[in-house]
């Protein structure tokens, strides 16, 4: 997985990789700035479109001037504006002010004319990671007279004004795309942050993991490399007891739907069995729509044992009363997944955390992981507690959302690359249950369930967008899940 480095240790990390491969600091700038480039131009086809470099002292101006340099040499009409020159600004910042071309136009924007031309592109390359406090003044002034254009704003590394780690006070430029360089800053994954990241690209300066893992604070990233290796493989002579026998638990009447996506979506995932136990007095009378699906009830002295995982909440409903849930964790014994109703039960009965089995996975979103924790004033302190309560429960904790959090139990914190506001719609966090508990039923580690599940979800939801945006539904991710082992070359 891509290690995420804070802010601080970027420069160390810059030094111990440039010595170790006998290159330059102004060499992996270059190689910044390529990749940049690349980027850009498989967006940017028209090179007519006048482009705006705005170019702070440090080594992200410096990132500016090599681009601007590298895009004026493709015939793009360039524009540098720069806060300073000379003194005070960084060696290789310098330097690559000196390889503009003799005829270049840059402007000290003391002496700017403040005009946009209206359909332009700015891209900022004011600050990056160097950013040591908040914005003001005539700086401050800038940004939100670049937020004003009518232009498309594109923010390389990071969004200037934003702090690489933490949340943001002050004023940030406003990108409708960043591109980050090597892995993304913890900030960019933040959602108070959209407005100022836009679309997240991460791009490639060619710094291996290696180097990486040196400086990793316990934050991944999750990409499609790391998937494969995480899957259990079966054989020819596989049987469908190999593949898992998986129960769901939830669907109060009038919340139905919710378990047999759950159980609809292990099947998709590969379950050899699936079953289901809506909560109602006399389930004869239940309509399962998938012939695949078997019903199940659980009474008093119902043996669980013989089920490989359960998937527990989707549609409980609030009426549920905590002993039976409690009797449920101590019969199954076993990691199981925790969701929405059952994590609301949790929280409103605390004695019952101490006994969900260890290693279980709780998938709650932003406001029933508040229910769980207590309010939360923005997302660095809900990964904060996601982790703490994942370490105190000895549980995993997937925090749902764009780039959702797996926080495992022995402190790692994993962030999830696939997904899409697509998927923001009703019975999607089913399907991810779905998905966790068949996992954990075909033999999966509780921690390669969830990794798993998250990243097979979002590719899922990304791949039913392809056809399908505004409108798509959660039973559209589902069909979608077949597809996600072939993308992936999984068997
Ligand atoms: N491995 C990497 O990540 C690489 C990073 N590079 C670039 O280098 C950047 C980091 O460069 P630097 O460390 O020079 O830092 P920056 O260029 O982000 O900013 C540092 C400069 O800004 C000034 N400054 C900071 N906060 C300020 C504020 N609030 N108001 C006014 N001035 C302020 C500092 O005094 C310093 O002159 C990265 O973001 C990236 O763009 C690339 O060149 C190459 C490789
Ligand atoms: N903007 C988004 N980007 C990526 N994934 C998203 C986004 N919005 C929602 N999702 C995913 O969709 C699912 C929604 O889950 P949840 O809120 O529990 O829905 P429901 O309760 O309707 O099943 C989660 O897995 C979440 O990560
Ligand atoms: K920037």
């Amino acid at each position: 997985m891509l290690p995420i480095i804070n802010g601080e240790s970027i420069k160390e990390l810059d030094q111990e990789f440039i010595l170790s491969k006998g290159i330059l600091s102004i060499d992996l700038m270059e190689e910044a700035a390529s990749a940049f480039v690349e980027w850009f131009y498989g967006i940017f086809k028209d090179r007519t479109i006048k482009i705006y470099i705005f170019c702070g002292p440090g080594n992200n101006g410096g990132d500016g001037l090599a681009i601007a340099r590298l895009l004026s040499k493709m015939g793009y009409p360039i524009n540098v504006l720069y806060l300073m020159n000379g003194k005070g600004c960084s060696k290789d910042f310098q330097a690559n002010f000196k390889k503009l071309p003799k005829n270049f136009i840059a402007t000290n924007f003391e002496n700017w004319n403040r005009q946009i031309d209206h359909g332009s592109i700015v891209i900022d390359a004011i600050f990056g990671v160097g950013l040591s406090r908040v914005l003001e003044g005539a700086i401050s002034d800038l940004i939100g007279e670049l937020n004003n254009a009518i232009a498309t704003r594109i923010a390389i590394d990071l969004p200037s004004g934003l702090p690489s780690d933490s949340v943001t006070t002050g004023q940030v430029f406003h990108a409708e795309h960043t591109v980050t360089f090597q892995f993304p800053k913890l900030s960019l994954l933040f959602p108070e942050h959209i407005q100022f990241t836009g679309k997240l690209h991460v791009v490639d300066i060619g710094i291996e993991d290696q180097f990486l893992q040196k400086f990793s604070s316990n934050t991944f990233y999750i990409r499609k490399e790391d998937i494969f290796s995480r899957h259990r493989y079966f054989h020819r002579f596989s049987h469908k007891g190999d593949f898992g026998r998986v129960l769901f638990i939830g669907g109060a009447p009038g919340k139905i739907g919710a378990l047999f996506l759950s159980s609809y979506a292990a099947l998709r995932s590969g379950s050899g069995l699936v079953s289901c136990a809506p909560e109602f007095e006399e389930n004869s009378s239940v309509q399962i729509p998938y012939n695949e699906i078997m019903l199940f009830q659980v009474k008093s002295n119902t043996d669980l044992g013989n089920m490989d995982a359960i998937g527990i909440g989707p549609g409980w409903g609030t009426a549920i009363d905590p002993d039976y849930f409690l009797s449920i964790m101590v019969r199954f014994n076993k990691p199981m997944v925790i969701d929405a109703d059952a994590i609301n039960l949790l929280a409103a009965n605390p004695f019952l955390l101490k006994k969900v089995p260890k290693n279980s996975i709780l998938t709650p979103h932003l406001k029933e992981f508040e229910r769980l924790v207590g309010k939360v004033s923005n997302h660095a302190e809900r990964i904060e507690k996601a982790t703490s309560f994942a370490i105190e429960y000895n549980v995993v904790v997937i925090l749902k959302g764009a780039h959702t959090l797996i926080a495992l139990p022995d402190g790692r914190k994993l962030f999830n690359s696939t997904g899409n506001q697509y998927m923001a719609t009703a019975g999607s966090g089913d399907v991810l249950t779905g998905m966790i508990t068949s996992f954990l039923g075909q033999g999966y580690s509780p921690e390669n369930a969830a990794i798993c599940g998250v990243f097979h979800h979002g590719l899922a939801g990304e791949l039913a967008s392809q056809s399908k945006r505004r409108g798509m539904i959660a039973s559209d991710i589902i069909e979608k899940i077949p597809n996600t082992f072939i993308e992936l070359g999984i068997e």
